[in-house]
């Protein structure tokens, strides 16, 4: 990638960056597991393959706003990003690229993603999509974040979304259904990000963020993973509960239920340092398998019932 030079723009004299910087801005292996999450739920909402229309311009348009979403996290976070060493790279905390230039940046790629959604997919994807947007860059980043060591269960409504996202893409209306996909994501969230945060935790405390780890201590922290790991696994047998799918689901998401269990038990007992960082590692392994065994399971329908 090219080199730009930019000299005394917004303030950061002299910084060199990329255009790779920008791709960094929109968070891009989070957004692609949100994308994962989304065709799931656009292929859950239809017996048969949705229309292709619905699921390029919705996975774009979806992709564009969480990217926007994150662009904006990244601007409204630069100081306290640069106080975190896992953080302090990030193109705005070293200062590498102007914070008017990632304004814009962020601007252009949710009004794009909006934009794409209301013209070419429904109203109300794009609405809830704006909501989840504004839920995230704004009342977590800005408020939350700052606020509550409730922060990422709240906040995780709007990160929990992409499910239902796909879903009323294709179908234009809401229904239980991707509402319990939501659900799954909703439960994951604590156990998915309090494991980092064990790990992080000095960390956090030195920028002074009330994640639950500082305010509660890593005990709390870990009883805490043990039993939304449990809720998760409550959420992830609903769909087979309520015949949404079917038995291929059932064996798959309890095999992964176990490893992600197991996981969170080391975790909770509290006995090996590494525990929660490889526990945060599986999470993502675990929600990418929990979709892929309710996408498998879909399409098996036919084959095997
Ligand atoms: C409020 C909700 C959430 C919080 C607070 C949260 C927090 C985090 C944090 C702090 C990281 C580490 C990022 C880094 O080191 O660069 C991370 C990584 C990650 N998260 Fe989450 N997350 C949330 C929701 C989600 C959701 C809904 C998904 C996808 C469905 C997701 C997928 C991922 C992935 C794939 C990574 C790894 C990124 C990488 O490889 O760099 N997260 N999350
Ligand atoms: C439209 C739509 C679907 C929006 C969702 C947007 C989105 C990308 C959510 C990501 C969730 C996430 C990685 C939170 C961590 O933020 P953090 O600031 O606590 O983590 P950090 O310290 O790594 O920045």
């Amino acid at each position: 990638m090219r080199n730009m030079a930019i000299e005394r723009v917004d303030g950061v004299s002299q910084a060199v960056w990329q255009w790779r910087d920008l791709i960094t801005l929109c968070k891009p292996r989070v957004v692609i597991v949100m994308l994962a999450c989304a065709l799931v739920g656009m292929a859950l909402a239809s017996p048969d393959l949705p229309s292709s229309g619905a699921v390029i311009f919705g996975l774009v348009g979806i992709g564009l706003a969480a990217s926007g979403a994150a662009a904006f996290n990244h601007v409204l976070d630069r100081r306290l990003d640069a106080l975190m060493i896992r953080t302090s790279r990030r193109p705005l905390a070293s200062q590498r690229l102007p914070t008017s230039y990632a304004l814009a940046w962020a601007t252009l790629l949710s009004v794009a993603g909006i934009g794409l959604l209301l013209w070419q997919v429904n109203v109300l994807t794009a609405w809830l999509t704006l909501a989840s947007l504004i839920g995230y860059a704004l009342i977590y980043t800005a408020f939350l974040k700052r606020a509550t060591p409730q922060n990422i269960v709240i906040g995780g409504v709007a990160g929990a979304s992409p499910p239902l996202l796909g879903w009323t893409a294709v179908t234009g209306h809401l229904s239980p259904e991707p509402l319990l996909l939501m659900l799954i994501v909703f439960a994951w969230t604590p156990p998915h990000f309090w494991a980092l945060a064990i790990h992080k935790r000095d960390e956090y405390a030195k920028a002074g963020i009330p994640m639950l780890p500082v305010t509660h201590g890593d005990a709390f922290t870990r009883l805490q993973v043990w039993l939304y790991g449990w809720l998760t696994v409550a959420a992830t047998l609903l769909p087979f509960v309520i015949g949404m799918s079917g038995l291929v689901y059932l064996v798959g998401v309890m095999a992964l239920n176990a490893r992600f269990m197991y996981w969170n038990w080391r975790v909770w007992r509290g006995h090996d340092s590494q525990a929660p960082l490889a526990a945060f590692w599986f999470s993502i392994r675990y929600i990418l398998g929990v979709f892929g065994v309710l996408l498998l399971d879909h399409y098996a329908h036919g084959w095997f019932y």
